[in-house]
């Protein structure tokens, strides 16, 4: 039965991010995600988590300047030092949360950037994050993203991720696979399933093309989800969609799963 992470980035944002801890958990949600915790402190985070019986699924490491649109440092060169304090700052969120699972965004390619540059300046910076996080058992993860939301990402299919994770070469680096991104770029989702699954840290969900509940738009989840269970994925799928009103009134979907979440 599929294990469903509340995205707090993206859901409950009807509530403060502190308080959506206790909103997902009231919807019967066992294990949370999110982008960034950097804004509050970790034992607090911790204390949510604790209070209301939620399992920290994934957050991604400081982004650089999201504001100014940067989407991570990994793949920048020159910005390696910057990258390495970033892994140490995820990592003593990650330690106080229990988290397992940190996001390493790559980056956008600058204009006129070389590619081939930025590749070895991107499993540099991989190979380090993942020697720094191995010893505490936790995961790294690389994840496409589709181009029409973030134009410029450096990392955009299912393939290439997995030739960077090969050239890294690190078993504690793999790739979160979001089917919503997926289908946007590539789509033949049950096939790079079964080609990749075991390849993949975590997987993340939303309707396409609108990013809504999974069970709008023009992917079929549910059978989809079965079809997961049957390859033997034991790993979280992260609810990544923003709701198109109220987050609990959008939950129909997440009926059949409630009563089995872990
Ligand atoms: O956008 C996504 O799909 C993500 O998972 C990110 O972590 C950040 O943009
Ligand atoms: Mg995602």
């Amino acid at each position: 039965m599929p294990r469903f992470a509340a995205n707090l980035s993206m859901m409950y944002t009807e509530h403060d991010f502190l308080d959506r801890f206790a909103a997902a958990a009231a919807d019967g949600f066992r294990a949370v995600e999110y982008l960034f915790p950097y804004e509050y402190p970790a034992e607090e985070i911790a204390r949510r988590l604790r209070e209301h019986g939620l399992t920290q699924a994934l957050f991604n490491l400081p982004p650089g300047d999201w504001a100014a649109g940067e989407r991570g440092v990994a793949a920048l060169p020159g910005r390696e030092a910057e990258f390495a304090e970033s892994v140490q700052q995820a990592l003593r969120y990650a330690l106080a949360t229990g988290c397992r699972r940190l996001h390493v965004m790559a980056g956008r390619v600058p204009e006129g950037a070389d590619r081939d540059a930025m590749r070895r300046t991107y499993v540099a910076n991989l190979r380090h994050a993942a020697q720094q996080l191995a010893p505490h058992g936790i995961t790294a993860l690389i994840e496409p993203i589709n181009t029409r939301d973030m134009p410029g990402y450096f990392l955009n299919f299912q393939q290439q991720a997995h030739e960077v994770v090969a050239e890294v070469g690190a078993t504690n680096l793999k790739v979160q696979m979001d089917l919503y991104h997926c289908q946007i770029m590539e789509g033949d989702l049950l096939m790079r399933l079964q080609r990749h699954l075991t390849g993949v840290g975590h997987l993340q969900i939303a309707g396409v093309p609108h990013r809504h509940e999974p069970d709008t738009g023009e992917v079929n989840y549910r059978w989809l989800f079965d079809e997961i269970d049957a390859l033997g994925y034991d790993g979280y799928i992260g609810c990544e969609y923003r709701p198109r009103g109220a987050t609990s009134a959008g939950l129909g979907w997440f009926a059949p799963y409630k009563d089995v979440q872990s």
